[in-house]
C-alpha cells in the first residue's frame, strides 16, 4: 500500500526575491519597467530602485529563544525582512518605499510536530505572537504582524517540513507535510504516476499548508479545483494539543473537524500534515479559444457551459481589456479559453461540443476546436498559449509596474449568476472613476472569470492605474474600499480564494453571520487561549 517516496526537490542556486514575486533573475529589468510604465499615463519617468535589506532600519530582536530551540531559529536580517509581509501589491510597494510591515524578531523553521509544539509552548509563555508562514505568497496581509500587543513576533516557517511521507497507491492518497512547495510536491508524486492536480497561479512559491489554511483555488475552472475537495484528513498542532482527524472517504459524523481548520489562516493552529486525495495524471488534453464580440453573450455562453455536463478543466472568460493585455485578442473581442483533460478518455468530442455551445451564444471560434492536445487551429492555439504565458509572467510584470509608481493589483469575488453582470459593470465603473479621481489619470479595470459554477461565477479584476507618488498604498486601499462596497451591495463574497487575512477583515466581518462569529471566537479561545496565533486574522 504505502510506497516509498523520492526526496524533495534539491535546493536551487536561484535566489528568491525578499520583496517581490518569485526569482530575482526573472524580474523585469529597468528598461522593461520603463517600457511598461510608458504605456500608463501618469507613472514615473524611471523605475524606483530595487530595495535592499541593508537600507531598512531593522531593530535587534525583541526576544531570544532558549538554547534548546535555538537551532530552529534565525535572526538574520534578510531572513526576517523576507518574512515581514506577503506578496500583494501593497506589500511590494511598502518594500519599494522602504516601509515594510513590522519585521518579525525571529524566524523559526521546525522540522517536526514536536518542534512546532515546543515553539508554541515557548511563545505562549512569553506572549510572543506566532505567524505561520508557508510560501509567504499571501495577498491579503495574512503573514504580517500588525499592532504592538505582543512582546515579540515569531514567523513560523514550515518549509523545512517538505516531504511526501506516504503514498497509498491503491486508495490514491498521500500523507504530505504542510511545508511542501507545489513543484516539490508534484515531483515527489510523479514517480507514482499520481498528481494532486492543484495548481494555483502561485503554485511555484506556495505550500500545501498555505493552500489548506487559505482554502486555495487551483486554476481549473470547474469540478475539483479547491484544495478543500482533496482533503482526506488533517493534522494540526494547536497550543491546546494536536488534532488529528481520521482518513475517511466521507463522514456524516457531525460538523467536520477538517472544515474547522480549512481556511483557519493560522489563527487556530499550525497545520503540519494532511492526507490528500490524488488523481492519475491526465493523458488527453485539448484546448481552444472562442472570441465574443459581445461580453454579455460570452457570460451567457459560460453559464450554459457551467450548467452543462461537459465540465471543462479550463473555462476562463477574458473581457476585451484582459484579452488585449494577455495578447489573446486585439480586436476588442472577449475571449473564452476552453480546456479539457482526462486520464482515461479522449476529450476532443467534449471540446467540440463546448465550442458548438459557445458558438450558439454568439461565439466566433474561427475553427479553433480540436482535440488530442495539439490539433487546435493556429489562431486558437496562439490565443491559448498567449494567455498561458501571460498568466505566469503577470506577477513579475506587476512588480515592474509597481517600480514605475503604478497601481497594478487584482482582487476576486464570487456571486450568483443573477448578480454577476451588474456586479462586473459596477466594479469597473466605480473603481475606474475612483482611480481617475484619486490620481487625475484614466485607469483600466479589466475582468476575467476564473472559476464558473452552475449557480454563479468568480469574477477576477485587474486594476492598472497611475499611483500618487509615495502614496500608492493609500490610493490602493481607497480603491479596494470602493470595490468592497460594490461587492457588499451585491452580496458577493469578499474573497473567492485570496483568503481573509488582515486586509479583508472588515468585509469578512460584515459577511459572516453573528452567531458564527461567536462560535469562531469560542474556538479561538479554546485552541489558542493566550491569543498568540496570527493575531488579527479572522477573529479577535
Ligand atoms: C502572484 C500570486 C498568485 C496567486 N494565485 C493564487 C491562486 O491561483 N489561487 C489561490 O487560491 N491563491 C492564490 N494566491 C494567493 C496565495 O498564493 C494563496 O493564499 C496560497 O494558498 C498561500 O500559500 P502559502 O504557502 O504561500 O501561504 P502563506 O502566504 O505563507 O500563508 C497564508 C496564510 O496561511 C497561514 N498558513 C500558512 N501555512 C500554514 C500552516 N501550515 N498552518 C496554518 N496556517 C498556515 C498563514 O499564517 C497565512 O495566514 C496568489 C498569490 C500571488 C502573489
Amino acid at each position: 500500500m504505502a510506497g516509498t517516496t523520492p526526496q524533495p526537490t534539491p535546493p536551487t542556486s536561484r535566489t528568491r526575491s525578499w520583496w517581490g514575486w518569485g526569482w530575482t533573475d526573472a524580474h523585469p529589468d529597468d528598461a522593461e519597467c520603463a517600457a511598461m510604465g510608458a504605456l500608463l499615463p501618469g507613472t514615473l519617468d524611471r523605475p524606483l530602485p530595487v530595495p535592499r535589506v541593508r537600507d531598512l532600519a531593522i531593530a535587534a530582536p525583541a526576544a531570544e529563544p532558549p538554547g534548546s530551540l535555538a537551532h530552529l531559529v534565525s535572526t538574520d536580517p534578510g531572513d526576517r525582512a523576507a518574512h515581514a509581509m506577503g506578496k500583494a501589491y501593497r506589500d511590494v510597494v511598502r518594500a519599494l518605499r522602504g516601509r515594510p510591515g513590522r519585521v518579525p524578531d525571529l524566524v523559526a523553521r521546525p522540522t517536526d510536530d514536536r518542534g512546532v509544539a515546543d515553539l508554541l509552548d515557548w511563545a505562549g509563555e512569553r506572549q510572543v505572537a506566532v505567524v505561520p508562514f508557508g510560501g509567504g505568497s499571501s495577498v491579503s496581509g495574512g503573514v504580517e504582524y500588525r499592532g504592538d500587543a505582543h512582546r515579540a513576533v515569531m514567523s513560523l516557517d514550515l518549509t523545512a517540513m517538505d516531504r511526501v511521507l506516504e503514498v497509498d497507491t491503491e486508495g490514491r492518497a498521500a500523507r504530505i507535510q504542510a511545508g511542501t512547495l507545489g513543484p516539490s510536491l508534484e515531483d515527489q508524486l510523479r514517480p507514482h504516476g499520481l498528481t494532486l492536480r492543484h495548481f494555483p497561479q502561485s503554485f511555484e512559491f506556495s505550500t500545501l499548508g498555505g493552500w489548506l489554511a487559505t482554502r486555495a483555488g487551483g486554476h481549473y475552472a470547474t469540478g475539483r479545483t479547491h484544495i478543500d475537495d482533496f482533503v482526506q484528513s488533517l493534522r494540526v498542532v494547536t497550543p491546546a494539543g494536536t488534532s488529528s482527524s481520521w482518513r475517511l472517504p466521507a463522514s456524516g459524523a457531525g460538523p467536520s473537524p477538517d472544515r474547522l481548520f480549512l481556511g483557519s489562516e493560522g489563527a487556530l493552529g499550525v497545520i503540519t500534515e494532511a492526507w490528500v486525495r490524488l488523481q492519475e495524471r491526465p493523458r488527453h488534453k485539448a484546448s481552444a479559444a472562442v472570441a465574443f464580440p459581445d461580453f454579455q453573450d460570452a457570460l451567457r455562453a459560460v453559464r450554459a457551459l457551467a450548467q452543462s455536463d461537459l465540465s471543462p478543466a479550463n473555462c476562463r472568460l477574458l473581457d476585451s481589456g484582459e484579452a488585449a493585455l494577455s495578447g489573446a485578442a486585439h480586436d476588442g473581442a472577449s475571449v473564452l479559453v476552453l480546456g479539457f483533460e482526462s486520464a482515461d478518455e479522449p476529450v476532443a468530442g467534449r471540446l467540440e461540443r463546448a465550442v458548438a455551445l459557445a458558438r450558439s451564444h454568439g461565439g466566433r471560434d474561427d475553427g479553433t476546436a480540436g482535440g488530442g492536445g495539439a490539433q487546435e487551429s493556429p489562431h486558437g492555439d496562439a490565443a491559448v498559449s498567449a494567455w498561458r504565458s501571460a498568466f505566469l509572467r503577470m506577477p513579475y510584470l506587476r512588480d515592474g509596474l509597481a517600480r514605475m509608481g503604478a497601481i497594478a493589483e487584482t482582487f476576486e469575488t464570487a456571486a450568483t449568476w443573477d448578480r454577476v453582470p451588474g456586479l462586473i459593470e459596477e466594479v469597473r465603473r466605480e473603481v475606474g472613476e475612483a482611480a481617475a479621481k484619486a490620481t487625475g489619470f484614466p485607469a483600466t479595470v479589466n475582468c476575467r472569470l476564473t472559476h464558473v459554477y452552475p449557480d454563479g461565477a468568480a469574477p477576477y479584476f485587474t486594476v492598472l492605474a497611475a499611483g500618487r507618488p509615495g502614496d500608492e498604498v493609500a490610493v490602493w486601499d481607497d480603491l479596494k474600499a470602493v470595490a468592497s462596497e460594490v461587492l457588499h451591495r451585491h452580496r458577493a463574497t469578499i474573497t473567492h480564494h485570496h483568503a481573509v487575512g488582515r486586509d479583508h477583515r472588515p468585509g469578512y466581518d460584515r459577511q459572516r453571520p453573528d452567531p458564527f462569529a461567536l462560535a469562531l471566537r469560542a474556538a479561538k479561545g479554546a485552541l489558542d487561549p493566550r491569543g498568540i496565533l496570527n493575531p488579527g486574522v479572522l477573529v479577535d
